[in-house]
């Protein structure tokens, strides 16, 4: 394709996303009328793809200037990427496929605008500005973090007391991680598998990693696939929940030998392991939708391969000795480097909580620490996706409120 060409598709791609994002486009026309983030500079590290694209439009409508670069290096959607790239105040430095050096050279180019205002899907920003780029903190008003993994890393350096700015967990709105990380995951995980597979999941013996959020979505979907799923878990409350949610619970030691599909959901690392390549069926799929490339080891699987081959676009089979092991885009994010991540109307929500957030912390002056989003955000969130689907729901009346907060006539 043509740059033009890949400018036309990219445009599109967000034309598509924005009609299906109501929640931001009620927080967009706010900002296009009150231009809370004039004299702004937003910087972001996220998935630049087309939901992304309409967020960064929506923090430029605002009057901030806007620098981009994504988060993970195979879900970068290069024809957004151009587009976003052509609008006034906003620069893009994500390019799909980038090696390691690139991947943070990118990282360095959106800090060199000096932020005011940080969004991170993962921490990467935070992680330079604490490191590296020490000198640029005494400018940032805050940042806002996307993820699960990047609030660990939010709270761990929070518990050292090495966080030296404020910072919004946006992934802990309500309205975000209740239906972004669940019904998001849940759906995306299986749009990228099944489209990169071409293959059937009903009837298969599906594994999934973790039963948190992302978790929870994945093994419910694979379930209305017809999967027979089994969940490994490490937290006692969460694997008896998947127990009583219907699926088999046992170790992954365990589950390696019978799982024909695996997802690895934790957040954490070493989840599928040299032992558990060793007895894994022939032909097994491993998919990775929890964090980065470390959930699935990689280094151990190539070193065990005896040989490896591309045998379809995005999955890469090796040969371990007698049965051969499939992993889907490298081990990266399944729903975005081998999908368009989450439908829209679920970004919809995550997004404009993002866009009122990075607008609280300019009109608002937070201590250093992790935040968490006002109430009043997530539940404006709420009220509006249900206002966009027509939804509409009782209120208390007054006797209510005051039997529910009164002890007298509580019985
Ligand atoms: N693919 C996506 O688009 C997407 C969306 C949202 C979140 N995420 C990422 O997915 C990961 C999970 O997010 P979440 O919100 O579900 O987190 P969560 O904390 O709700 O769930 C993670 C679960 O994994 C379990 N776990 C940890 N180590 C384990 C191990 N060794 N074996 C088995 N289970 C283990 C934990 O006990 C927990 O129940 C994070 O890295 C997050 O950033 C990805
Ligand atoms: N950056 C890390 C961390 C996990 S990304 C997980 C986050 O991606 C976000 N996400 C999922 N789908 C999309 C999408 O289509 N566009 C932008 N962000 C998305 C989602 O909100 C979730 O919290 C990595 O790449 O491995």
């Amino acid at each position: 394709m043509t740059e033009k060409e890949l400018i036309e598709s990219g445009n599109m791609k967000m034309d598509w996303a924005r009609n299906h994002m109501p929640v931001l486009a009620i927080v967009r026309k706010k900002f296009e009328e009150e231009k809370p983030l004039k004299g702004m500079k937003v910087g972001m590290a996220l998935h630049v793809e087309a939901k992304t694209a309409v967020l960064v439009e929506t923090l430029a409508a605002g009057g901030a200037e806007v620098a981009i670069t994504g988060c993970n290096p195979l879900s970068t959607q290069d024809d957004v990427s151009l587009a976003l790239g052509t609008r006034k105040n906003i620069c893009c430095f994500a390019r799909y496929g980038v090696e390691s050096q690139e991947y943070y050279e990118a990282i360095d180019r959106v800090l060199d605008i000096k932020p005011d205002i940080t969004i991170d899907d993962g921490a990467d920003l935070i992680f330079k500005l604490h490191t590296e780029r020490t000198d640029l903190l005494p400018n940032i008003l805050g940042g806002c973090e996307e993820t699960t993994t990047g609030v660990h890393r939010l709270h761990a350096m929070e518990k050292e007391g090495a966080l030296k700015m404020a910072v919004i967990a946006v992934n802990d709105a309500m309205t975000k991680y209740l239906f972004d990380n669940r019904y998001g995951t849940g759906q995306s995980a299986w749009d990228g598998i099944n489209r990169t597979t071409n293959l059937l999941v009903a009837g298969k013996n599906v594994v999934v990693a973790g039963y948190g959020w992302c978790g929870r979505g994945v093994a419910m979907r694979a379930s209305g696939l017809g999967a027979n799923v089994i969940v490994t878990e490490v937290d006692p409350v969460r694997a008896l929940e998947a127990r009583m949610d219907g699926y088999r619970v046992m170790k992954m030691a365990d589950a390696a030998k019978l799982g024909e599909i695996f997802v690895t959901t934790t957040g954490n690392r070493d989840i599928l392991t040299a032992e558990h390549f060793k007895s894994m069926p022939d032909g097994a799929i491993l998919a990775n939708s929890g964090h980065f490339n470390v959930e699935i080891d990689m280094e151990a699987l190539a070193s065990l391969a005896k040989s490896t081959r591309t045998v379809r676009h995005n999955i890469k089979e090796y040969d371990i000795g007698g049965r051969r092991i499939n992993v889907i885009a490298e081990g990266r994010l399944v729903n975005l480097a081998a999908g368009d991540g989450h439908p829209a109307e679920v970004m919809d929500m995550s997004f404009a909580n993002q866009a009122l957030c990075v607008r609280y912390i300019a009109e608002n002056k937070l201590p250093n620490g992790v935040h968490k989003v006002p109430l009043e955000l997530d539940t404006f969130v709420a009220r509006m996706k249900l206002q966009s689907m027509g939804i509409t729901i009782d209120e208390l009346t007054t006797t209510q409120e005051c039997y529910m907060s009164g002890w007298e006539c509580g019985t």
